[in-house]
């Protein structure tokens, strides 16, 4: 996988919020996004993720450019602020009814995204008995669970105890050394850059190495 921006610029109401930005990422690397709130980087992965069209510039991923070949990446999973499960049914339940959208896993990967992360499937509490830490294992599992060849994370250490942490590396590492490409985000510097092939410098939407 390739992704190419050519001058990305996004504009919300007269303000430029992703500014002229041109890089090239592949597959079997992990891109950190590094820089202060409000500095463009959840805009940027939106973007990536086509739920936000460019004003100007292009996304190209493999040879089609997001918002027109193609309205989405093909294979892509992402967790963009607050994923939304459904309150009522069990971590494994959301994850199945989220599955049956593009039916290409069943039951034996969603065990394993959970395992993955350190839930139990057969946990019986419903998602709005779970802690915020619980929460955020769910949403990198529901990310990971069809095996992507682009994953996009955006802050996903947030609310994690300290084994859940350590999960979190070990998946990172794993499914880069798998071949997926990914974009991270996470405020913690040291952790960021330990992690990290290339940092992204963010400021005001303008993106340097
Ligand atoms: N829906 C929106 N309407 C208007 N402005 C927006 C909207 N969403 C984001 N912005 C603006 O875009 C800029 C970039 O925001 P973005 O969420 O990408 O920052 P960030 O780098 O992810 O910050 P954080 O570290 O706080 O997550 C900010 O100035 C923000 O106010």
């Amino acid at each position: 996988m390739k992704i190419t921006v050519k001058d990305l610029t996004k504009e919300i109401k007269g303000v430029r919020v992703l500014d002229g930005i041109n890089l090239e990422m592949e597959d079997g690397y992990i891109y950190g996004l590094q820089g202060k709130n409000g500095s463009g980087k959840t805009m940027f992965m939106r973007a990536v993720c086509g739920f936000v069209l460019p004003t100007k510039g292009s996304i190209t991923i493999d040879g089609k450019v997001l918002g027109k070949d193609m309205s989405f990446p093909e294979s892509a999973g992402m967790m963009i602020e607050n994923p939304a499960f459904l309150p009522n049914l069990t971590g494994f339940d959301n994850l199945k009814l989220l599955a049956s959208v593009k039916g290409i896993i069943g039951k034996d990967e969603i065990e394993e995204a959970l395992h993955c992360v350190g839930l139990e499937p057969l946990d019986k509490r419903k998602y709005r008995k779970y802690s915020l830490g619980m929460k955020q294992r769910l949403g990198i599992a529901c990310a990971i669970m069809e095996s992507p060849k682009l994953l996009v994370l955006d802050e996903p250490f947030n609310a994690l105890d300290s084994e859940g942490e350590r999960l979190l590396r070990e998946i990172l590492i794993k499914r880069k050394e798998a071949g997926t490409l990914i974009i991270l985000s996470c405020h913690d510097k040291d952790e960021l850059e330990a992690l990290s092939d290339q940092i992204f410098l963010v400021e005001n939407g303008v993106f340097s190495s």
